[in-house]
């Protein structure tokens, strides 16, 4: 009996849906790709933020989950809504890459110390407003599109250089563009982001999930990764929203740090908890409660104006 696996089409996505394919065959089954293009495939010419529909790069990948066509889902954790859609679920976190953000360029003598002007390339909200906190100077230009359409458009003179997910840049072969790692205490990243998630529906046999599950799931990655998704349900912001937490497991001890900024980057609301880690998904809440009673619930609410106005 094969297990087949939906995915979106663009190359990130089959890079791991086969990385997905190769652990369940190592394991001995047999596997199948099916790709699936989504809404949020077909629609280039709008920013993500625009569009604004929860699970714009999800529904029709559920869809075929629910009527039994595929049987698990693939996708980069980070992509994932905090809640699902009634009887989804994720059941396996994989082993997370290096977390960090990553600024890339075709040109080798980029200079990024204030002398010459440039143009950096990002279409996230969390991107440019913690650039404009740290950075203000530096200017940012809208760029959308799979990663090779973004770095075809870098190429072509949109911009100077792209910030992206460094797990993307090392999966797509890229790191030799790197020219700088943003460092995680300044630039926290997006709930999820370098882990690849697997979601089922609740109808996939619950023997077949629980062996996927063992195969696929990292637990580290997976605690960690559960207390960011507790984290974002709070804050409960939808993906235009800049907010980011990292969780980190150290000496058996989980801690968690994350908040939320301003559309424009001069407010921004960070904390830091710890402790046990089966108490992960409490830190995530905690963490939430306090970011929004200390100033982060009027900064959500701000931002939510602005994103209603365009
Ligand atoms: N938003 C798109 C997206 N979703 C996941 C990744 C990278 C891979 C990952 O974080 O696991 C990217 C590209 C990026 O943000 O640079």
């Amino acid at each position: 009996m094969s297990i087949r696996i939906g995915t979106r089409g663009s190359q990130l996505a089959l890079w791991q849906a086969h990385h997905v394919e190769k652990k369940l065959q190592d394991a001995g089954y047999a596997t199948e790709i099916v790709t699936i293009e989504t809404k949020g495939d077909k629609i280039l010419d709008v920013s993500i933020s625009k569009i604004g529909s929860k699970g714009v790069f999800t529904e029709e990948i559920e869809a075929q989950l629910e009527n039994g066509q595929i049987d698990i889902a693939v996708h980069s954790a980070k992509d994932m809504q905090s809640t699902l859609p009634e009887g989804f679920e994720l059941i396996a976190f994989m082993e997370r890459e290096k977390p960090n953000d990553v600024i890339i360029s075709h040109k080798k003598n980029l200079q990024m110390n204030g002398t010459t002007p440039f143009v950096l390339g990002t279409s996230s909200t969390r991107r440019v407003a913690t650039l404009k906190h740290l950075m203000p100077a530096i200017e940012t230009t809208p760029v959308r599109g799979n990663l090779q359409t973004r770095i075809r458009k870098m190429k072509e003179g949109a911009c100077d250089a792209l910030l992206l997910a460094y797990a993307g840049v090392h999966r797509m072969g890229y790191e030799d563009m790197i020219v700088c790692e943003m460092p995680l205490n300044m630039f926290i990243p997006a709930v999820g982001q370098g882990s690849v998630a697997i979601e089922v529906h609740e109808s996939l046999e619950n023997k077949k999930s629980e062996a996927i599950r063992s195969i696929l799931n990292h637990e580290t990655t997976e605690q960690c990764i559960r207390a960011e998704r507790s984290f974002l349900k709070v804050v409960d912001g939808g993906c235009s929203i800049p907010v980011f937490a990292l969780a980190q497991i150290e000496d058996n001890q989980l801690s968690i740090e994350g908040g939320i900024i301003s559309l424009d980057g001069s407010d921004k609301r960070v904390k830091k908890f710890s402790g046990e880690i089966k108490a992960s998904e409490e830190l995530g809440r905690q963490l939430a409660e306090e970011i929004l009673s200390s100033g982060g619930e009027r900064i959500l609410k701000e931002i939510k104006n602005k994103i209603n106005e365009k």
